[in-house]
């Protein structure tokens, strides 16, 4: 995440980070979001290579053990059957993780609320992403999860040319854009937590960003856009 901020310990309990095996210790590659005890939500361009992978929940600082972390190997990925890996634009980015155990629900360790099916939030309604990623373009990794307030921008606008253009598809959701913040490498496959209603929604599943930079100016952070994607959850979790 650029320009965001150390989020309070815990403050997002559905945040997981996905690792893989790497030698002989586990790093991190993507966010994720706990949907049932044993499945996370995440994006299916975090899953494309071939390796043992697993989540660990209830993490706040990746560099310490602060005793409430969960560590739960990946069992079986489910990709969506039209994500195709050289077209980011088409959409699909989304896939199902299986854990192979289920995770203890705590005050640490929650599942995400989902949007119902179709909704779609409106120009800057206010969101905020969630991740460990880059927190600079090309720059390091953070140890504790940040966050930043990410406003939806509105398809419509999104869609015009000194925006994503046609890149951008209706099945996704675009966030931010300011030039600020941002999502960035390693936000992947993490929430867009929107309160609708008082209650934060997992809205987005961060998918791409500008290859001219995390944080180029008019273009947004690109989601997947959960809520057009409920049935394939229900019938694939
Ligand atoms: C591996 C990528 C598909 C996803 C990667 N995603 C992210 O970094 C994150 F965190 F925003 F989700 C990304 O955007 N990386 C940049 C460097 C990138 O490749 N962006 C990008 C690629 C293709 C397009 C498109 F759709 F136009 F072809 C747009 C942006």
């Amino acid at each position: 995440v650029v320009g965001g901020s150390n989020s309070q310990a815990n403050a997002w309990p559905w945040q997981v980070t996905l690792q893989y095996a790497s030698g002989s210790s586990w790093g991190h590659t993507c966010g994720g979001s706990l949907i049932r005890a044993n499945r996370v939500l995440t994006a299916a361009h975090c899953v494309d290579r071939v390796a043992s992978y697993r989540v660990v929940l209830g993490d706040h600082n990746l560099s310490t053990n602060e005793g409430t972390e969960q560590v739960i190997s990946v069992s079986t990925i489910v990709k969506h059957a039209s994500w195709n890996s050289n077209s980011v634009a088409a959409g699909f980015d989304i896939a199902i993780l299986r854990l192979a155990s289920s995770a203890t629900i705590n005050s640490v360790v929650r599942l995400a609320t989902l949007p119902s099916d179709g909704a779609v939030l409106s120009h800057n309604h206010a969101c905020i992403i969630t991740g460990w990623g880059r927190t600079s373009t090309g720059g390091s990794l953070p140890s504790i999860l940040q966050q930043a307030p990410l406003p939806v921008v509105a398809h419509a606008t999104c869609s015009t040319s000194s925006y994503w253009g046609s890149t951008v598809k209706t099945s996704m959701v675009c966030a931010g854009g300011n030039g600020a913040q941002a999502g960035c490498n390693g936000d992947s496959g993490g929430p867009l937590n929107c309160a609708v209603s008082g209650v934060y929604q997992v809205h987005g599943i961060a998918s791409f960003v500008s290859s001219l930079g995390c944080n180029a100016y008019l273009k947004p952070t690109v989601f997947t856009r959960v809520s057009a994607y409920i049935s394939w959850i229900n019938s694939n979790v």
